[in-house]
């Protein structure tokens, strides 16, 4: 009788088999597609700590009931950056668990936030833009627009639009235009002569750096010291526990052949943990939206994760008269000063006042 375990049969009959794929190829994506994802998730007290606590997002309005109060919130509130990131997880499943990397997303708003846990998400997507890549004929670029939804009122709580690589079932040529776009571009720095910092966190500390830097050629812009190094649970226990399945983080099997030839963060634990990091040096009242979010190089378990903020504007148009809305850009970096993600950032905070 065939001993089924000998590893000579066993390895014969791992050859002969088919392997029951998961996720969808670039071809499987129709622009105009919807897709309603089965997976759905329960905004957990506990998934909702776990996320802040290991990304640095210690803001007291998130933790504590008085904190919370103080900031308008029943309780404390799901943070945004865990709702956000449990909304693109339970996608992966559908959209790129085939192995695509995230390379950017845009317009992520919070249309019914503040959200409080034990709120049941469910997520839809459309396919709203299909490309070939010019520089890598395995994959296509696929765009979605995403909504996560309150599953009992059907509320929209989180919506973005995402980009990935996705790879084609069947390679095709490609005229290479883009890499060679790339080596024509003029990349002379541009930088300015003076940095200023502002004295504080609050709204009118950022007014004034940013009148400060209007009279010069200057620009508000400064690193912040914090620095989270990745490991298992950054790298794989977070994207498991918003059901991310992208072999991506954690499968080291596969990703040993891979560009990154290891497993790899999830960019919204990449992307959180840097703005934990700027957080922790503002006064932030509400997150408004993420625009213009691209994902530069990997992150992966041993790389720490530092970020650098750039005070875009400041205007008095905030939803609350003890805050002011404050736009800026974030990069994240690693330890070799590469950015790994940059993305604009709109956000109220308070004012000194109050
Ligand atoms: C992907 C790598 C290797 C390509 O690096 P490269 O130097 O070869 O390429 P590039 O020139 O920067 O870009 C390649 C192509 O993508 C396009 N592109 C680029 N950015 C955008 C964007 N925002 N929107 C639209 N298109 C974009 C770009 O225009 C270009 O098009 P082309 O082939 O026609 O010339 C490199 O950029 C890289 O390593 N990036 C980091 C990726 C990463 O680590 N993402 C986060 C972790 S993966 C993840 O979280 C997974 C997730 C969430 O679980 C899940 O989707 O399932």
């Amino acid at each position: 009788m065939t001993d089924w375990t000998d590893p000579d049969t066993f390895a014969q009959a791992l050859e002969h088999v088919e392997t029951k794929e998961k996720g969808n190829c670039f071809e499987d994506f129709e622009e105009g597609d919807v897709i309603e994802h089965d997976p759905g998730l329960t905004l957990t007290q506990f998934g909702n700590e776990q996320w802040m606590g290991q990304t640095l997002n210690h803001d007291p309005a998130y933790w504590r009931s008085d904190a919370a109060e103080a900031r308008g919130f029943e309780e404390p509130p799901v943070h945004p950056d865990y709702l956000t990131a449990a909304t693109l997880g339970i996608t992966v499943e559908d959209l790129s668990e085939k192995g695509g990397y995230f390379l950017g997303r845009t317009d992520v708003r919070f249309p019914g936030t503040p959200v409080y846990t034990g709120t049941e998400l469910h997520v839809e997507s459309e396919v709203v833009n299909t490309a070939t890549s010019s520089s890598r004929p395995e994959y296509g670029i696929v765009s979605w627009r995403t909504r996560g939804k309150d599953a009992e009122t059907g509320e929209v709580l989180c919506s973005y639009e995402r980009t990935n690589m996705i790879p084609r079932r069947d390679p095709v040529a490609t005229d290479g235009s883009g890499a060679a776009a790339a080596e024509e571009e003029d990349d002379k720095p541009d930088l300015p002569e003076v940095f200023i910092t502002p004295d504080g966190g609050y709204f009118e500390d950022f007014v004034a750096a940013l009148e400060e830097a209007d009279s010069e050629n200057a620009a508000v812009a400064y690193r912040h010291e914090r620095g989270r190094t990745q490991d298992d649970v950054t790298v794989a226990q977070l994207p498991l526990s918003t059901l991310n399945t992208a072999k991506q983080h954690h499968n080291v099997d596969v990703m040993s052949d891979s560009p990154s030839g290891d497993i790899v963060t999830y960019g919204d634990v990449t992307r959180s943990t840097a703005l934990g990091h700027a957080r922790s040096d503002e006064q932030t009242w509400r997150e408004v939206g993420f625009d213009d979010e691209s994902f530069h190089t990997f992150v992966a378990v041993g790389d720490t994760v530092y970020a650098f903020t750039r005070v875009l504007s400041a205007e008095d148009d905030a939803s609350s008269e003890q805050a002011g809305t404050v736009t800026f850009e974030h990069i994240a970096f690693n330890q070799d000063d590469e950015p790994v993600y940059s993305g604009t950032r709109t956000a109220e905070i308070q004012k000194r006042s109050n």
